[in-house]
């Protein structure tokens, strides 16, 4: 058996404010600082470590794992950060309010924007000064390449080749992996790992900092999953995710 923890970063300060993110590189918000450090003592409780860590080149999932590396005593372990571990692009949305992008285009849009399998967000133009071919940390990389906007199934498609060629080989050596990033980098993981049908994994939401362990078997096949944490605490910040972006009523 196997263990692979996913980590979703803490509460950037665009999360706190409501607003799409996607490649823009926000920071963590004091909030979620404490949410990171909330789980490295979970996973310390819990009597987890982790032998070898993965990450996105976006600082709000850096920063999440310096923290729990910190917390837990294991600045040491080797980190690998990837751009296919990034969120998913969302283009010409990132920088917009949830709420309000729902009150002029609709909850049922802008639901489908988010977790329309796939549904690309409008795009980023390609002389928009935050498409990221200008951004240096992409320099090289082939600018066709770069998403302007992204569906779900397009994060799927650049993250699984970074899954295959890098972390299973870890875990297939026995290595505990530690994965620190993003609500739909994250989803697309698992919804590969338990093989969840397109039209399913619109209702999957993953909440800020509570780490999420798999036990996978030798084949890596998925034997089950859990979130550390209190159950009522972790049930109200995923239905959080999910009301980010719907119109109040009244
Ligand atoms: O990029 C973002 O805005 C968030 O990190 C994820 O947002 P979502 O829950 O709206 O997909």
């Amino acid at each position: 058996m196997v263990l692979l923890i996913l980590l979703r970063h803490g509460e950037s300060l665009w999360n706190r404010d409501g607003r799409f993110t996607g490649w823009t590189d926000v920071d963590l918000s004091e909030n979620g600082i404490a949410e990171a450090r909330h789980a490295a003592r979970l996973l310390r409780d819990g009597g987890y470590t982790f032998d070898v860590a993965y990450t996105s080149v976006l600082k709000r999932a850096i920063r999440t794992l310096w923290i729990v590396m910190d917390d837990m005593d294991r600045m040491y372990v080797p980190v690998h950060r990837s751009w296919r571990l990034n969120e998913k692009s969302y283009g010409a949305l990132q920088g917009l309010n949830k709420q309000e992008t729902a009150e002029e285009y609709g909850a049922e849009q802008v639901h489908l924007w988010r977790r329309g399998y796939d549904v690309r967000p409008p795009p980023l133009l390609w002389d928009d000064p935050r498409h990221p071919r200008f951004d240096p940390r992409y320099a090289g990389q082939d600018p066709d390449a770069l998403p302007a906007t992204e569906s779900l199934h397009d994060t799927l498609d650049r993250t699984l080749p970074y899954w295959h060629e890098q972390i299973a080989e870890r875990l297939q050596d026995g290595k505990t992996v530690l994965i620190s990033a993003h609500g739909n980098s994250l989803r697309a993981l698992v919804k590969y790992l338990d093989a969840v049908p397109d039209e399913v994994i619109a209702d999957l939401n993953i909440p800020t900092g509570y780490p999420l362990i798999y036990e996978l078997d030798e084949g890596l096949h998925a034997v089950r999953h859990y979130y550390l944490g209190n159950p009522d605490e972790i049930a109200r910040a995923t239905a959080a995710v999910a009301e980010q972006a719907t119109v109040p009523r009244g």
